[in-house]
């Protein structure tokens, strides 16, 4: 018997006790063991849920099951940080296998994580933590053994794609967007994560640190979200006959590397701009396989649980790499040198109006003025992001008044 221990039952949880339910036939002959979800950690016994649950199974107490010897396998989906990452170390530690879709501890404690695992000769997975329900973690742990990696891009998160296509396609304002897109289970409890582009963050952080075999931290990638994005943006955008996305990109060359999440203006024909609603489409390049592309639902409940209940197969039938091989390539992060062309919207009052026209011409940061009301939009000449940086700065521009994306047209 293959006895589970579930923390949460929310949009993920519910997916996974609902696929469990459904394939269990299925699955306990491929396993060649019954398979039950023996306790599951909530917040409030008595909320009202989606599906039927025994009520005896539910409890608000962690050491109900970490301290259960018949629990041989826990899968976190609570989402927070400091909660759900003692418990998957406490649950390692008594030798059980973890299986997780939080990114936030997969990105804070990836490494220590991994580590502990090892030692106690169990398993760590976390497929979900990027794609929702892409399998790109366990392609990408089997491509480093053969390839050298040089290039990972994607858009990592469905909530913010999500909005931008509502916003582009169909003229809805970002706060409508942003609330179907909660409504619909994509967004995180705390969706500034998401929209600020966090939630990518952490995902790029997982991604190239797998696959450069070298610690990429969350705060070695520079990072730029979609919130302050408004329909005058749109309207530049597609009379541009373009697109905008936020995208994750991290690259290596000659033991450097750049790594950003930014929106970035992609033309039509990009295969960016094709993806829509809550897809993500991740892409990565190695020396010997070349681009490879992974496209799917990058959120909700069932391509989430789908993705978790795959690492649970892996485990179960021993059919995988436990954990990722992590190395130390000692590269050096060249962000400050990275140039790019740029689009970007400052909302001004009156009298700094000239007086930052006048900065971007003097400065050689201007190459076209696209709009010059109460907001100046233009477009830049080749140019660090520091430049732009050092703007905001000077005119003390409020984040909520610009917004910049890179243009890759
Ligand atoms: N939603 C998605 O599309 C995706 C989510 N993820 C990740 O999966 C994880 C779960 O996400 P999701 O299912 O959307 O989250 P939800 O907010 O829908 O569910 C969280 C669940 O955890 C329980 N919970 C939360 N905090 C505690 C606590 N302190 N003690 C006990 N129980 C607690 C809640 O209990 P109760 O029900 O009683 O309130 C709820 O059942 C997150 O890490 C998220 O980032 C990853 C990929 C996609
Ligand atoms: N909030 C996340 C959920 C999946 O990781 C997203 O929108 O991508």
């Amino acid at each position: 018997m293959l006895n589970i221990g579930l923390l949460g039952l929310g949009t993920v949880g519910t997916g996974i006790v609902q696929i469990l339910e459904e394939r269990k036939k299925y699955l306990e002959k491929l396993i060649k063991q019954e398979i039950s979800i023996s306790k599951i950690l909530v917040k409030d016994i008595d909320k009202k849920r989606d599906i039927e649950i025994d009520k005896e199974k539910l409890t608000t107490d962690i050491y109900e099951i970490i301290e259960d010897d018949n629990i041989d396998i826990i899968i976190e989906v609570l989402g927070g940080l400091d909660n759900p990452y003692y418990y998957i170390k406490e649950a390692l530690n008594k030798g059980k296998d973890v299986i997780t879709a939080n990114k936030a501890v997969v990105a804070k404690h990836l490494e220590e994580l991994t580590n502990l695992a090892k030692a106690k000769n169990k398993s760590f997975l976390y497929e979900a933590s990027v794609g929702g329900g892409i399998p790109i973690i366990k392609p990408l742990k089997e491509q480093v053994n053969i390839n050298q990696i040089q290039e990972i891009r994607g858009i990592l998160n469905g909530t913010s794609n999500y909005i931008l296509t509502k916003m582009i396609s169909e003229n809805l304002d970002f706060q409508e967007a942003l609330e179907t897109s909660q409504r619909l289970g994509y967004a995180e409890a705390n969706p500034t994560d998401d929209i600020e582009g966090y939630d990518t963050r952490r995902k790029l952080r997982i991604l190239s640190t797998i696959a450069f075999k070298d610690k990429i931290d969350e705060e070695d990638i520079s990072c730029y979200g979609i919130n302050s994005i408004n329909f005058s943006d749109i309207k530049n955008i597609k009379s541009m006959s373009c697109t905008v996305k936020l995208l994750g990109t991290a690259i290596v060359n000659d033991n450097k590397y750049y790594a950003s999440v930014e929106p970035v203006i992609v033309s039509q024909n990009s295969y960016f701009s094709k993806v829509d609603d809550a897809n993500n489409l991740v892409s990565f390049i190695g020396d010997n396989v070349g681009e490879l592309r992974f496209f799917g639902e990058g959120a909700g409940r069932f391509p989430t649980a789908n993705a978790v209940l795959s690492d649970l197969i892996d485990i179960t039938s021993n059919t995988y790499q436990r954990n990722c091989f992590l190395e130390n390539s000692e590269l050096d992060n060249i962000n400050e040198l990275y140039r790019g062309k740029y689009y970007m919207r400052i909302n001004v009052k009156e009298d700094t109006k000239d007086k930052i026209e006048k900065y971007i011409v003097d400065n050689e940061i201007i190459e076209d003025m696209i709009e010059k009301k109460d907001s100046i939009a233009f477009t830049t000449k080749l140019i660090s992001k520091k430049k732009l940086e050092k703007l905001i700065d000077i005119f003390m521009i409020d984040s909520k008044n610009y917004f910049v994306a890179r243009l890759e047209v």
